[in-house]
């Protein structure tokens, strides 16, 4: 009889301190015959994936949506692939739950199963990876983020590109010639009100044009790829969920990146978690029925790519995309504007050559009294204003580093100034740097200068 002193009396001990119970022991045990019996089948997800996945979860960060993310994954598509009856696919998924809601399980099942120390994966964070937008968040976040590259990751091509100014100044006309769809349309540009944003893409030539018929391409490509994560025999005409599985797990740069939400590829991950009737009309949606055939096309050759000769995408040379956003000039605007100001910008700030930095600002629609510039303001003041507003809300200084979009500073109105092209640069450069030297000459504004003069 066991009196507590003979060291093998005892119960083995797992992490915290806690014994091991014979529940726990019989969970090892399915676990490992469960294991043998499906690494036969070599082209399917394996559960142990999934296991090891939910024992991570469970240990380190705990999420529900993961969790019903991986009891989806094992349902639709290791339920399909390895044909579990139902009293097996239960006592499996009990496990799963006991193993998600007992870290000490989830640490013994990893090491006693699949000898893995859970406590000792978690890598350091390798801090070049990390992206200027997330360093600024906290610790969680950075944590959160890498987690999610685990899923996956795309490279962000786009910039955003911000053009501000006072009222009438030029920024529509730039932009308009800016964007050859415009340009080519000759428009006049009635005053912006709030913003208005362009995505477009770079063209061979270095043209911009608006990307509308690129992105669908692109969001095409995407969901092949999508669907490419779906074993090959699921048959997606019939099953009850769940290619959408993959469309959530577009890449993490690019939703960080996201400038507009778009709502052709948002998914709703708690209504499809829960509710099948949500899914299945979305099998119905009429984006998704254009690309059944796609996929079915590629179940049948993989190796074959599919084309789609209506966009024309020879035409682009880089996937580099630009997104425009034009700023209204009035100052009703202004408040409101600071909000949108982003860290991954190039910011165009436009002056008129044809007014003097000391000349008053005469608003035809309002009082003049903006932001903090009271009443007769001069053009130096919205220039400092706009410049200090784009530092404010978008200059970031931490210790591990310094973040400072460029603002390139434009003259309008060049055709309305003195002299010959020449005179008209220097004119314009005397301009800039009178402005930038009312700075104080250390201010950390000047850091988001391009090319500056002095
Ligand atoms: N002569 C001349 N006129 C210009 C120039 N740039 C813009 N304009 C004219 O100035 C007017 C206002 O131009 P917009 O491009 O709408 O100015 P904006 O800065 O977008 O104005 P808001 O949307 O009200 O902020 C239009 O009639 C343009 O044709 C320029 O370089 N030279």
């Amino acid at each position: 009889m066991a009196d507590g002193n003979n060291p093998t009396d005892d119960p083995p001990v797992v992490g915290d301190d806690v014994g091991i119970d014979p529940q726990t022991l019989e969970i090892a045990r399915i676990l490992r015959s469960l294991d043998e019996e499906i690494t036969e089948e070599k082209s399917m997800p394996l559960l142990k994936e999934i296991i090891t996945q939910i024992a991570h979860e469970s240990v380190h960060d705990r999420n529900y949506n993961v969790l019903t993310d991986y009891m989806r994954r094992f349902v639709n598509v290791l339920g399909f692939s390895v044909q579990f009856s139902v009293s097996k696919t239960k006592e499996i998924i009990k496990i799963l739950l006991k193993i998600w809601n007992e870290p000490n399980v989830a640490r013994y099942v990893m090491q006693e199963v699949y000898k893995e120390d859970i406590d000792a994966a978690e890598k350091p964070f390798d801090p070049d990876k990390i992206p200027n937008a997330v360093k600024q968040l906290d610790d969680k976040a950075i944590k959160i983020f890498f987690k999610a590259l685990q899923d996956g990751e795309e490279e962000v091509k786009n910039i955003r590109l911000m053009v501000v100014g006072m009222f009438g100044v030029g920024k529509t006309s730039l932009v308009n010639n800016l964007i050859k769809d415009f340009r080519d349309k000759n428009i006049i540009p009635p005053s912006t009100e709030g913003i208005d944003l362009h995505r477009c893409q770079v063209m061979e030539d270095g043209d911009w044009c608006l990307d509308t018929k690129y992105k669908l391409q692109k969001y095409k490509n995407r969901m092949e790829s999508a669907f490419n994560k779906i074993p090959l025999n699921t048959n997606l005409a019939t099953a009850s969920t769940d290619y959408t599985d993959s469309i959530e797990g577009l890449p993490v740069k690019e939703q960080i990146d996201a400038d507009v939400p778009d709502n052709q590829i948002q998914t709703e991950p708690e209504k499809m978690n829960n509710n099948r009737d949500y899914t299945e009309q979305h099998v119905k949606d009429e984006f998704v029925q254009n690309y059944l055939p796609l996929v079915q096309k590629m179940n049948e050759n993989k190796d074959e790519p599919v084309k789609d000769s209506n966009v024309p995408l020879e035409r682009i040379k880089t996937e580099i995309t630009v997104s425009v956003w034009d700023f209204a000039g009035q100052t009703l605007y202004y408040s409101t504007h600071q909000f949108f100001l982003n860290q991954r910008s190039i910011y165009l700030v436009l002056m008129d050559m044809t007014k003097s930095l000391k000349d008053n600002v005469k608003e035809l629609d309002g009082s003049g009294i903006w932001c903090g510039l009271v009443n007769e303001c001069t053009y130096l003041d919205v220039f400092k204003f706009w410049l200090n507003a784009i530092h404010m809300y978008s200059g970031y200084k931490s210790t591990t580093g310094e973040i400072n979009p460029t603002v390139i500073l434009v003259g309008t109105r060049k055709d309305q100034m003195e002299g010959n092209d020449q005179d008209k640069e220097k004119t314009k450069d005397r301009y800039f740097n009178k402005a930038l030297l009312s700075f104080e000459r250390d201010s950390p504004v000047l850091n988001h200068i391009h090319e500056k003069i002095f």
